[in-house]
């Protein structure tokens, strides 16, 4: 097994890899989406062209001179400015990236624009769809379901829910979306009896963070977990960490954050979803459900760089619930680790217990048995990327201590 220094750290310098179709077709194409999306202005058009110029053949540029966070992007950019977008690393080039789309699109400078999410049309057209109808129709079934079955299902919903993700389906065709078949799909790892064990009904008094991934499909099964684990007493305090710009596509934001909760409260009929959406709402009133947006959320670095008010904040957690693969990327680092590196060991460093929940949909994984990754190599398919599979695992500090 490879030392951690020894895992290379992904670039996305070679051509046909996961990381090099992200910069080389996927940015491009969103870039495309943004500007059919809304009726951008001439000067939008221009920034928005420059930025596909910039990213396919330039070399990267700071922010402007202007920009309110030209400083910080300047400390953490050190050393990648001036070179390829290609050749610096995939999960730093990722998230300037959508640093500068908000910028050609006019998101953070005073003006009409300021403030409107370029990604907002694609997380609203998802919210109305009638899959969520249908997703939230199903919750009036679940309710008459034994206890010891909600808590699974829920949990299921919220893990498979990180498979609809926006920005995967722009190159996807959303072909490999469909809701029928998560049932089938595998779980690679699966430390869930660990998570419930946290998290015993009536126990005591446990405060769950939940570092949230997509908004829509996904934040909506995440926000029906958390009323779960109120409810039913598992946890006395959730804290929802969501970023505090629009990010990655479909990355949730506080806006997404009270628009899922209205589609629950206002969901018709009025069965389980609208209940459980009156119940957050309360949750909120009385401080049991609290929203962080901390702009660590939106840098470009693992979680191991995390600063020290974050670090405060989940060492206060009796578990942190990180969703999604973005965020276990930053969990475990942005390697290509040997599968079998110990996901135990990798999450040493976090400052108290954590869950990743996560639908594989790029090259990085840990914490797998041989055995599981011979099977999953011989079916030849690209199971690390396509998100086909997905995987629980628990680890943090408390675990080796
Ligand atoms: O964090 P999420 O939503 O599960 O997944 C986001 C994601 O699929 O998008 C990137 C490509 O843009 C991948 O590298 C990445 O991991």
């Amino acid at each position: 097994m490879p030392a951690s220094e020894d895992a290379p750290v992904i670039l996305s310098n070679e051509p046909g890899s996961f990381a090099w179709g992200v910069l080389a077709k996927r940015h491009p194409a969103l870039i495309e989406q943004v500007r059919e999306a809304f009726p951008c202005g001439p000067a939008q058009h221009a920034a928005l062209d420059a930025l596909l110029e910039e990213t396919t053949h330039g070399v990267i540029q700071p922010l402007a001179a202007d920009a309110h966070d030209r400083e910080r992007w300047a400390a953490w950019g050190q050393g990648h400015f001036g070179r390829s977008w290609f050749d610096v690393p995939f999960l730093w080039a990722e998230s300037y990236f959508y640093r500068r789309l908000l910028g050609a699109f006019g998101y953070f400078e005073p003006g009409p624009w300021q403030g409107v999410d370029p990604f907002g049309s694609f997380k609203a057209a998802e919210l109305r769809s009638a899959t969520v109808d249908d997703e939230l129709a199903a919750l009036d079934d679940l309710a008459g379901r034994p206890a010891d079955v909600q808590g699974p299902t829920l949990l299921a919903a919220a893990l498979w829910g990180n498979r609809a993700d926006l920005g995967f389906r722009l190159d996807s065709g959303g072909a490999q979306l469909s809701t029928g078949a998560e049932a089938d799909s595998p779980v690679v790892a699966d430390d869930s009896a660990e998570l419930w064990s946290l998290l015993p009904p009536g126990g005591a008094a446990a405060t769950v963070h939940l570092v949230a991934d997509n908004a829509g499909r996904e934040l909506i099964p995440d926000l029906v977990l958390i009323d779960h684990l109120l409810h039913a007493g598992r946890a006395a305090d959730v804290v929802l960490h969501v970023k505090p710009y629009p990010y990655y596509v479909s990355d949730a934001t506080m806006a997404d954050v009270i628009d899922s909760m209205r589609r629950l409260a206002q969901a018709r009929p009025p069965g389980r979803a609208a209940q459980i959406g009156r119940r957050l709402w309360g949750a909120m009133a009385d401080g049991r459900l609290a929203v962080r947006a901390h702009e660590f959320f939106c840098a470009p670095f693992p979680y191991d760089a995390m600063p020290a008010d974050l670090r405060e904040e989940f060492a206060g957690a009796t578990v942190t619930v990180v969703k999604g693969d973005l965020n276990y990327r930053r969990l475990v680092g942005d390697r290509l680790w040997d599968p079998t590196t110990s996901f135990n060991e990798r999450t040493a460093y976090f400052p108290g217990r954590v869950a990743a929940l996560r639908t594989l949909k790029s090259d990085v994984i840990t914490g797998l048995e041989q055995d599981t990754v011979d099977v999953l190599e011989a079916t030849g398919q690209a199971w690390r990327t396509s998100g086909t599979h997905a995987l629980i695992q628990v680890g943090g500090r408390a675990k080796n201590a």
